[in-house]
């Protein structure tokens, strides 16, 4: 059995690097997004409670921030708390909204030597003090940091970023600053929480889900989308490379023949 067992993983691990090696002769995504889903699944199916999902999660954050780094990606975008996510029970909030602290007192050092760059995609006010504090630190502390950009969408809804570009580009007009004629669409993504940020190649949803659920609503316009049936908890190095696979075999035509 044993012997089996290492026979498997010898194939898992070969399989990998295999797939590592394939994806590597052709063009990376510059700018993954993710949507992480599946924790509290991956709990129920094992008699645990919701959090311990949100938690083995976490681990999950780390492993995959490591792996688009070291295949040369530049933005990594994870969807962690969503604008809607304030319904859920407060215990489980509360719990959500200490997984920053926890994941970066434990990992910041790591991302530091992994030269990535921390940064918030969200709206940062109704933030408890103790996530926006850990966050921001993070941020200062990597602010320098040229490799893989780690943007966390935190308390982010894709309605509620387009309706605060709006509210901001409606005072810019009325302030003269700038002109409704002037506007383009480089001009109206500055007004969003994603600006100076390419927007995703690829959009990645795990746990069998399809749909958007008010991720990145303009900046998803020309993006492939990857649905898989993996929990986020599972979802490993390898799957990464399948998605990355399966983006760079479709041919992307930005609404071109
Ligand atoms: C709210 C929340 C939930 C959260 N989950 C773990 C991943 C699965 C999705 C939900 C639960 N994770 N995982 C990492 C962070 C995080 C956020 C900001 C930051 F700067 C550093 C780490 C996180 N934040």
């Amino acid at each position: 059995m044993l012997k089996k067992i290492q026979e498997w993983r010898g194939k898992e691990t070969s399989k990998s690097l295999s797939l590592k090696e394939e994806i590597m002769k052709h063009p990376i995504p510059e700018h993954i997004a993710i949507i992480m889903d599946g924790n509290g699944r991956w709990a129920k199916k094992r008699a645990l409670p919701r959090v311990a999902g949100h938690h083995e999660g976490m681990k999950t954050v780390r492993k995959i921030t490591k792996a688009a780094n070291s295949l040369g990606v530049k933005v990594l975008t994870l969807y962690a708390f969503s604008t809607e996510n304030w319904k859920r029970p407060k215990l489980e909030v509360d719990f959500l909204l200490k997984l920053p602290e926890e994941f970066l007192g434990t990992f910041l050092p790591e991302l530091i030597e992994e030269n990535v760059q921390v940064r918030l995609m969200g709206n940062k006010t109704d933030l408890p003090d103790h996530t926006l504090r850990a966050v921001e630190h993070a941020m200062d502390q990597t602010k320098e940091n040229t490799g893989l950009v780690l943007n966390f969408a935190l308390n982010y809804g894709g309605r509620d970023e387009i309706l605060r570009a709006v509210k901001a580009l409606a005072d810019d007009v009325n302030e003269n600053r700038i002109s409704s004629d002037q506007l383009t669409e480089e001009i109206f993504s500055e007004y969003l929480f994603s600006n100076l940020l390419p927007d995703p190649d690829l959009l990645i949803r795990t746990s069998g889900e399809i749909r958007l659920s008010n991720f990145m609503l303009w900046q998803l316009a020309y993006a492939e989308f990857y649905f898989t049936d993996v929990l986020w908890p599972d979802f490993n190095e390898n799957n990464l490379y399948e998605a990355i696979n399966s983006f760079q075999l479709r041919g992307r035509r930005f609404g071109g023949i």
